[in-house]
């Protein structure tokens, strides 16, 4: 029987469900995770941007870097089911933003910064795809951010990624991600200079010998 009682223990028991569901979807859609999937985006947008400003002979549909492989997309999903599940299970932890938030946020920004103006650096020398064969017009750059690191788009790329999960404060995902891009850009580096030494010889060696590679322990 519905009495004016039950009534209002029933309507006060789906309001404090329904504040619960609220305060749930809150934390799920916290800022961080909007600012995460914003830089996201305008990191694949400025892939295909930079090359179509600087690099425009290699302009493609691929230049967006959506085609990267399916483990970056994996670990892209891997720290986006993190911060739900953390958000969901400790609370606390996500909210309200902490130092390591902000430290993530000017990570990522560093992290693009030093991408996007190695890309410009290089210019018609960048390809998405390392070359193997030297094209007539592929000149060594030493100059600009070349002259402080011989991988700075690698650096960029790392820093911005690592980025991502400090201002998700992803404690695992920021390790996953720590030790499987140092992993691809140590074999990455290794195979791209092997050519370089071949296009530009001594040169490359020299380069080598005088410049850090900007990735850690590489
Ligand atoms: C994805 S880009 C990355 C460039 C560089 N490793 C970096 O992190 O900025 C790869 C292409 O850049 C070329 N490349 C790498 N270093 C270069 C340099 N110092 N000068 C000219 N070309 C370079 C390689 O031959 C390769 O085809």
């Amino acid at each position: 029987m519905l009495s004016p009682a039950n009534l209002t223990r029933y309507l006060s028991g789906r309001a404090s469900a329904t504040s619960e569901a609220i305060a749930v979807t809150g934390r799920i859609f916290a800022p961080q995770l909007g600012l995460y999937l914003a830089f996201w985006g305008s990191f694949h947008l400025l892939e295909f941007l930079v090359t179509a400003r600087w690099n425009p002979s290699r302009l493609m549909k691929d230049s967006f870097l959506l085609l990267n492989g399916w483990n970056y997309h994996a670990a892209h999903l891997l720290g986006i089911l993190e911060f739900i599940l953390e958000s969901l299970l400790f609370p606390s932890h996500k909210s309200p933003l902490t130092f390591l938030n902000y430290l993530g946020l000017c990570t990522v920004l560093l992290g693009q910064y030093l991408r996007s103006t190695a890309m410009i650096h290089a210019s018609s020398n960048f390809s998405h795809i390392v070359a193997s064969n030297k094209r007539p017009d592929h000149m060594l750059v030493k100059t600009g951010l070349y002259s402080l690191v011989r991988h700075p788009s690698y650096t960029g790329f790392f820093v911005w990624a690592v980025g991502t999960q400090l201002l998700l404060a992803n404690p695992i995902s920021t390790v996953v991600f720590i030790g499987v891009l140092w992993r691809f850009f140590q074999q990455r580096i290794q195979n791209e200079e092997k050519h370089l030494i071949s296009f530009f010889g001594e040169e490359y060696k020299e380069y080598k010998r005088q410049v850090p590679s900007g990735i850690p322990f590489v």
